[in-house]
C-alpha cells in the first residue's frame, strides 16, 4: 500500500499538472502578458456603455464611408470607442504599423519606427512636442523617455485620454507626458507654442488635410519641424480596378477618403510648410509584411471574445466589431500586396523661421 506521503505527492503532482495545463491554455487564449497591458476580460465599448455597444456598432456600419465633413470627428470618436480595447489587447499600446527590421521583433521594430521621429524633428530634453492624434500614447512614451522632451498628445476620444494617462502614470512618465481631449482641426493650444510636432497614422482621419496641417503650422514655433507617417494610395492605384480594396480600407478604419501620396506634399506646401523630405517607409519589402495577423491568432481571439460576450463579460456587439476588424485586415493586406496602398508615407516639414 502507498504511504500517505506518496498518495499526497502523486495527488499534488496531478493537481500541479492540471493547474499548469489550465494556465498554459489560459495564456494561449488570452495571449502573452507582456503584450497585453489590457487583458481580454477588460474589453469594453470605450466611453459607450456596455448595453449600447451593439446599437452604436449598427450605427457605424454604413456601406458607404462617411464623407460629410462636419460629421467625421464624431464618427471617428465612436469608432475608437468600439475598437480601442481590441487594438490594445490584440496589437499593443501603439496603434500603427512599422517596417520590419531584420533581426528585430515586431515590438522592437515598432519602437525604432517611433524613435526615428526623435531624430527627424530633433527633439531635445525640455522641448515641448505635440503628438497629433496620440491614441493611448504608446509612441508618446517612447519618444518622451528617449529624448527627454515633454510631449503633449491630443485625441478626439475621451476613453483614449484615460487609457493614455493611466499608462503614462504606470510608466512614471506622467510629468513628461500630458494628454488632452480635443479636435485636431481646432486645437486648444496657443499659436507658436511647440518646438516640434509629429503624427502617426492619424491625419488620414481628417476630411481635409489642409485643415489639420494649418492647425499644426499655427501651433508650431517658427523654424520648428513636423513629421507625419500617413496612409495614402500609391502611384500604382487604379480606381477602375482597385476601388473596392480602397473602399474596404476606408470603411474598416473610419476614414473619410484616402488621399494620393501627391496630395500630402501639396497640402503641406499650401499651408506654408517647407517640405524637407518625403519617403514611403513601406515600399521595401513589397509584400504587406507590416500586417501579418496569423489565422491562428484571429481564431484564438475570436474564440476568447465570443466566450466573453456570451458570459456577459465583454459587451454584446464586440464579436461584430472584431469580425469587422478581421475583414479590414484582409483589405489592408490586399492593398499592401498590390502596392496600391501604404500606411507609412513619411513627410518632414519645417515652419519657415
Ligand atoms: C492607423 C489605423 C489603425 C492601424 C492598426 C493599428 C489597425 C488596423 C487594423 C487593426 C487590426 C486588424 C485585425 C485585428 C484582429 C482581427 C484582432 O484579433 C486583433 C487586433 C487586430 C490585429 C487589429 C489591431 C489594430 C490594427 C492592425 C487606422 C484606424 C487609421
Ligand atoms: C490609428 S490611431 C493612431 C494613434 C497614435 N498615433 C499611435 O500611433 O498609437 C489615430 C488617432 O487619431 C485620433 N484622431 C482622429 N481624428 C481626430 C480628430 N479630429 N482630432 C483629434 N484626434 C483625432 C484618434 O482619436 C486616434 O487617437
Amino acid at each position: 500500500m502507498d504511504s500517505p506521503l506518496a498518495v499526497f505527492s502523486s495527488a499534488g503532482a496531478g493537481a500541479l499538472l492540471v493547474a499548469g495545463t489550465l494556465y498554459c491554455l489560459f495564456a494561449f487564449l488570452l495571449g502573452p502578458v507582456e503584450k497585453n497591458s489590457n487583458p481580454a476580460v477588460n474589453l469594453s465599448g470605450g466611453s459607450i456603455a456596455a448595453g449600447n455597444v451593439r446599437d452604436k456598432y449598427e450605427f457605424r456600419r454604413p456601406k458607404e464611408t462617411v464623407r460629410v465633413t462636419d460629421k467625421v470627428p464624431d464618427f471617428v470618436d465612436t469608432f475608437y470607442n468600439l475598437v480601442t480595447d481590441i487594438y490594445e489587447w490584440g496589437w499593443g499600446q501603439s496603434f500603427h504599423f512599422s517596417p520590419p527590421v531584420p533581426g528585430k521583433s515586431d515590438g522592437e521594430a515598432s519602437k525604432l519606427h517611433e524613435l526615428m521621429i526623435v531624430d527627424l524633428i530633433g527633439a531635445r530634453p525640455g522641448d515641448r512636442i505635440l503628438d497629433v492624434g496620440c491614441g493611448i500614447g504608446g509612441p508618446m512614451r517612447t519618444i518622451a523617455a528617449h529624448s527627454g522632451a515633454n510631449v503633449v498628445g491630443i485625441t478626439i476620444n475621451d476613453y483614449q485620454v484615460n487609457r493614455a494617462r493611466t499608462h503614462n502614470k504606470k510608466a512614471g512618465l506622467d510629468k513628461q507626458c500630458d494628454v488632452v481631449q480635443g479636435n485636431f482641426l481646432a486645437m486648444p493650444f496657443p499659436s507658436n507654442s511647440f518646438d516640434g510636432a509629429y503624427s502617426i497614422e492619424a491625419t488620414c482621419h481628417a476630411p481635409k488635410l489642409e485643415e489639420v496641417y494649418a492647425e499644426i503650422f499655427r501651433v508650431l514655433k517658427p523654424g520648428a519641424l513636423y513629421t507625419s507617417y500617413d496612409w495614402i494610395t500609391t502611384e500604382k492605384y487604379r480606381p477602375e480596378e482597385d476601388a473596392e480594396i480602397i473602399q474596404g480600407i476606408e470603411r474598416g478604419n473610419a476614414l473619410p477618403g484616402l488621399r494620393s501620396y501627391s496630395d500630402i506634399t501639396a497640402a503641406a506646401r499650401e499651408v506654408g510648410f517647407e517640405v524637407v523630405r518625403v519617403r514611403d517607409l513601406a515600399r521595401e519589402p513589397t509584400t504587406a509584411r507590416w500586417l501579418e495577423v496569423g489565422r491562428m491568432t484571429y481564431w484564438r481571439n475570436h474564440v476568447v471574445i465570443t466566450v466573453l460576450a456570451a458570459l456577459g463579460i465583454a459587451p454584446k456587439g464586440t464579436v461584430d466589431v472584431h469580425d469587422m476588424l478581421r475583414k479590414t485586415a484582409d483589405w489592408l493586406a490586399r492593398g499592401g500586396e498590390k502596392d496600391i496602398f501604404s500606411p507609412m508615407h513619411m513627410i518632414l516639414c519645417r515652419k519657415p523661421a
